[in-house]
């Protein structure tokens, strides 16, 4: 036993522990910042009490399409006749598809790539464009554009409102046709003068005087040297730019209509065109026609001007494709122009909307990037109302150009005009108007007025501050020691602005209330995730202690077992220390490891020795380490085995009663001990005890080995089996008592029945066939 090192087995008392299902905490939410934003966009709406009201005033933007009928094509040498009747070759393919489809709700249009644009670019694809005022199918008529666009522009302007139209698209898209038409076809502008000499001659009160002036002129860069403008009602003489005004313009007062077309007619002839390959009669300029309207009231005392109304009417030239239009030299420098004035154009509009949507970011000032733009500021600032039409060509090959010009053209419908109240123009004039220079505009409060016409201003301009007092309710007009003052006051726009500020600073108030609020329940989220946390920290810190201690148990138990272990081996190792033991114990201890992962089961055979001669030890343990299945062995087995052992010692030993009395001197065996202890059995040597004594332990030895077989080892409680002191009989008292207790006819039959392999009892194993027919003939000697 001492030289094998004891062998652990691991157990696994305790199943494996399912790793605990953590409660997941509840992820921290985003912060909602879209949320945040887009219901305050709603709720500034809500804030404002006349918010409801202002939303129906809105009126955006009103941009219509119009779709130009697919030109026939002359199938010889596939050339397009155009108006002028000049052939044209655009090397358009035979068979051009139509690529836009308007719906016949006359709101939107579909947009099919063709083929060759879906192989070119993964980005083709249909695409609706929704939200027009009016789309214009190919067939439309003149008449029915006219009366859907130019209507309602007209109506206003008769009503002393100024407005304009504007027509953009690609080049050859039909923006003249459009405007200006033809002798067959008359555009918008020859119908508005039509229509606006015929209201006047019915309408015209006995009191009102109506006077109309045209002024026209176009905005061209001659071989890419700068935008010059030029007078096209008069002479075609350069004009110049300046302070928003253009110097020198002559307007023309027309009368009756013929005056007023003829005077168009005449600025047509003196407009720059080309012949390119998109369009025989290409326009290379922008042009500008401006309709003013004057009129006046005669009183007996008071000759009052009521306001002056400008319609205007542009036509841009049409951005080009170098590639499809193959123009060189002066032309490729002229649609640089036309391209960067187009560009410019659509740049305002997209910061006006962007500012309108956002309006702390400021209003991007692109219209000083061409002059056409700035003389156009006011309408691109949203200060005035525009009407757009754009024009499209529906075929395949100018699929690039439709698409670009809706994807650019098409957001412009939400612009709006909250602030349109038909406001007379008093900003910007024409230094040719008669004698009437209305002074700049002035912030409230300013002394320094600028006296331009003294007696015919004070005039115009009590009448417009006593209108704009009956809608602003605290306006402030100061006065000057010189003279009647000139204060330029727009009472609606001040307190729109007004308007406008309260509702930002209303709107940031609740953004801010509401970012203070998610803020605040995002730091609460992370607060009780800290907590959370801090709980776990503080539990595993406790669990460590607990680990901390049984681990330092566990070692302690480890150095005991193992000082044990090596006094154990301390003692066993010389063969004269086992002499003169007279008592042998027997103990099975289960030492069991609660804590650790894998649980071994340990079997501590303890064999004591209760008169070691010189020493104080009274027990010496030895250690086994056996198997679970081993780990089964009774403690009754055990000691039977103790029991066969002494008594087969005693039958050897007592063929004499001297023998005997060696034995129990103790002092003649120790080769048997050394024996009984190399094979890790306790023995013990007994003393023989009297018969009554020798019939007593029987008795109680069988009944403990009954109570022994019927009680199981248990493994977690140390169960030290107390060693059975018994003496060894002297050889007639066993012969004795075997032959009382022996039952012949039973023994025989067991004997027999023993045969087929069974088990002899545990008290029975010395009683061989030989011994049970000696012991027989020995009864029968007796009887
Ligand atoms: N709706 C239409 N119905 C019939 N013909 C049209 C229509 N629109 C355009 N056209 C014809 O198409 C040709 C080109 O038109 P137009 O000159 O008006 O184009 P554009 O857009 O002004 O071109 P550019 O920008 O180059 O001046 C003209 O011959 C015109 O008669």
């Amino acid at each position: 036993m001492d030289s094998e090192t004891p062998s652990c087995l691991t157990l696994r008392r305790n199943p494996h522990r399912k790793a605990k299902a953590k409660a997941t905490p509840a992820p921290i939410r985003p912060f909602p910042l879209q949320d945040i934003l887009q219901c305050d966009v709603q709720q500034q709406d809500d804030l404002n009490p006349s918010s409801q009201k202002e939303i129906h005033n809105h009126d955006n933007l009103r941009l219509y399409l119009r779709i130009r009928p697919q030109p026939k094509p002359n199938a010889a040498n596939n050339i397009s006749i155009n108006r002028s009747n000049k052939p044209i070759n655009n090397n358009k393919p035979k068979d051009e598809q139509v690529c836009l489809f308007p719906s016949t709700s006359q709101s939107s249009v579909t947009l099919t790539p063709p083929l060759q644009a879906m192989q070119d670019s993964k980005r083709a694809r249909t695409e609706v464009y929704d939200g027009f005022t009016r789309v214009f199918a190919p067939e439309a008529s003149q008449t029915e554009v006219y009366e859907a666009v130019m209507g309602p522009l007209v109506s206003d302007f008769i009503n002393g409102n100024t407005g304009m139209l504007l027509a953009m698209g690609p080049s050859g898209s039909g923006k003249t046709h459009t405007i200006f038409g033809c002798p067959r076809q008359p555009g918008l502008l020859p119908r508005t003068i039509q229509q606006i000499f015929n209201c006047t001659n019915q309408d015209r009160p006995s009191q009102t005087s109506r006077s109309f002036y045209i002024s026209m002129f176009e905005i061209y860069s001659q071989g890419g040297k700068g935008e010059k403008i030029f007078d096209l009602s008069s002479d075609a003489a350069h004009l110049s730019f300046q302070q928003s005004t253009v110097k020198g313009l002559q307007e023309v007062r027309v009368f009756d209509a013929k005056d007023a077309e003829a005077l168009i007619a005449c600025g047509m002839m003196r407009r720059t065109t080309a012949t390119t390959n998109s369009n025989s009669q290409s326009s290379r300029s922008q042009c500008i026609i401006n309709i003013r309207g004057s009129r006046e009231v005669i009183d007996s005392e008071v000759e009052a001007q009521l306001g002056d109304a400008i319609l205007t009417i542009v036509d841009l030239a049409g951005a080009e494709r170098e590639k499809k239009t193959g123009n060189q030299g002066m032309r490729l420098l002229e649609s640089n122009f036309i391209n960067n004035t187009s560009l410019v154009f659509g740049s305002c509009l997209r910061a006006l909307l962007e500012h309108q949507k956002n309006p702390k970011k400021p209003l991007q000032k692109h219209f000083q990037n061409s002059l056409l733009t700035r003389y156009l500021r006011d309408y691109l600032e949203g200060k005035k109302r525009m009407t757009l039409i754009l024009t499209v060509k529906p075929g395949s090959y100018d699929y690039p150009d439709t698409s670009f010009l809706l994807r650019q053209a098409s957001p412009f419908m939400k612009i709006k005009y909250n602030n349109y109240a038909g406001e007379p123009n008093l900003k910007r004039h024409i230094n040719t108007f008669p004698r009437v220079e209305h002074p700049k505009r002035r912030k409230f409060g300013d002394h320094d007025a600028t006296v331009v016409d003294e007696r015919k201003s004070a005039s115009i301009n009590h009448q417009i501050i006593g209108k704009e007092l009956q809608q602003v309710d605290a306006l402030k007009v100061s006065g000057s020691p010189q003279g009647p003052e000139l204060v330029e006051i727009n009472g609606s726009a001040r307190l729109k602005e007004c308007h406008d500020e309260l509702a930002a600073f209303r709107r940031n108030e609740k953004v801010m209330q509401k970012f203070s609020r998610a803020l605040w329940n995002v730091l609460k989220q992370y607060k009780e995730k800290l907590e959370e946390t801090e709980n776990e920290v503080r539990s595993l810190k406790i669990s460590l202690e607990e680990k901390n201690a049984q681990c330092l148990e566990l070692e302690k138990e480890l150095n005991h077992e193992r000082s044990c272990f090596s006094h154990h081996k301390h003692f066993s190792e010389p063969s004269s220390d086992l002499e003169g033991n007279k008592d042998a114990e027997l103990a099975v201890q289960h030492s069991t490891n609660h804590e650790a992962n894998d649980t071994s089961e340990m079997i501590n055979v303890t064999v004591g020795e209760s008169n070691f001669p010189n020493t104080d030890v009274k027990e010496e343990r030895c250690k086994i380490s056996k198997s679970f299945p081993k780990m089964e062995l009774d403690s009754s087995i055990l000691r039977d085995l103790t029991n066969e052992v002494s008594l087969d010692n005693s039958t050897d030993f007592i063929t004499d009663h001297s023998q005997t009395e060696s034995l129990l001197g103790h002092d003649n065996r120790p080769s048997m001990e050394q024996k009984t202890l190399s094979n890790e059995e306790a023995l013990s040597c007994l003393p023989v005890p009297s018969k009554e004594e020798a019939e007593h332990t029987d008795a109680q030895n069988d009944s403990e080995r009954e109570a022994d077989h019927r009680l199981p080892c248990r493994y977690d409680n140390a169960v030290t089996v107390k060693p059975r002191r018994r003496r060894l009989l002297p050889a007639s008292a066993l012969l004795l008592s075997e032959m009382n207790s022996l039952n012949l006819e039973d023994e025989n039959d067991k004997a027999k029945g023993n045969r087929g392999g069974r088990k002899l009892a545990p008290g029975k194993l010395g009683q061989t066939r030989g011994s049970i027919s000696l012991l027989r003939m020995l009864n029968g000697v007796r009887l």
